[in-house]
């Protein structure tokens, strides 16, 4: 891929709840360029004129607003009770976001950017090279206390539907380069925050 030669990919990742924006936030405070790819996919089908509106509106017609967007808030009405229509969201969603992400890190200066997603960040026909990946790691029971709080609406069922829609702990912990250990309070995330910027800046200096 035509990505800059000096910038590498961070990947960070983590199931639902987990803590990664926050995560991602702090390192922004360090100056760190991030892209959210959960933001992105929301400006592709938030905005009517986007390609992949022909698309989806084709595969999803019920779930299409007046507007011409996807109806917020699907993941949780929808595509959580219906796993064989995530996948199908999946795939119409991958290339967009792949060749937009692609087209992001070509602009890219710094030594190193992160991205965000729960999600995989590669598939097999346009593999992007990951040079680091950093996982958020918390307790179920944690994550689930989490989302309550932070999603007034919904109820324990509608976050454990959400949980289910993902890989198990296990398998984010798989081939991790950095694991976040977000089971304490934020005063300990920053300080691990600090530790991976830290850790990062002294892999990603260009020798
Ligand atoms: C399904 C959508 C419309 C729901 O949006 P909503 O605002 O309700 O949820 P939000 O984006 O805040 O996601 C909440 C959490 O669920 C995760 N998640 C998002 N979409 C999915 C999905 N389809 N399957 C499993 N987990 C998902 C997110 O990473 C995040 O951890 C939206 O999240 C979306 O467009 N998902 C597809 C994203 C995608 O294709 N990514 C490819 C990454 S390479
Ligand atoms: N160490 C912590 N102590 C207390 N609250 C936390 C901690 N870490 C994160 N949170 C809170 O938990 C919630 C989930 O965190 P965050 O939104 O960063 O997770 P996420 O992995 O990005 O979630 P999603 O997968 O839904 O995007 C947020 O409300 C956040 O403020």
């Amino acid at each position: 891929m035509s990505t800059s030669a000096r910038t590498r990919l961070v990947h960070l990742t983590g199931a639902i709840g987990s803590g990664k924006s926050t995560v991602r936030r702090l390192l922004e405070a360090y100056g760190v360029v991030t892209l959210d790819l959960d933001s992105l996919a929301r400006s592709m089908h938030q905005d009517p004129q986007h390609p992949v509106m022909h698309h989806l509106k084709q595969a999803f017609p019920q779930l299409i607003t007046t507007s011409g967007c996807l109806q917020r808030g699907c993941l949780r009405s929808y595509f959580s009770q219906h796993p064989d229509q995530n996948r199908e969201l999946l795939r119409i969603m991958q290339p967009f976001i792949q060749s937009a992400l692609q087209h992001w890190l070509a602009q890219q200066t710094s030594s190193f950017v992160v991205c965000e997603t729960a999600l995989s960040l590669v598939s097999d026909d346009s593999p992007i090279p990951v040079w680091r990946r950093v996982v958020v790691d918390a307790s179920e029971a944690l994550r689930l206390n989490r989302l309550l709080q932070r999603q007034a609406t919904w109820t324990s069922d509608d976050a454990t539907n959400m949980m289910a829609m993902q890989v198990g702990r296990e398998a984010y912990l798989l081939g991790a380069d950095q694991v976040i250990s977000n089971d304490g309070d934020l005063s300990r995330l920053v300080s691990q925050v600090e530790e991976l910027y830290s850790y990062l800046c002294n892999e990603g200096e260009i020798k």
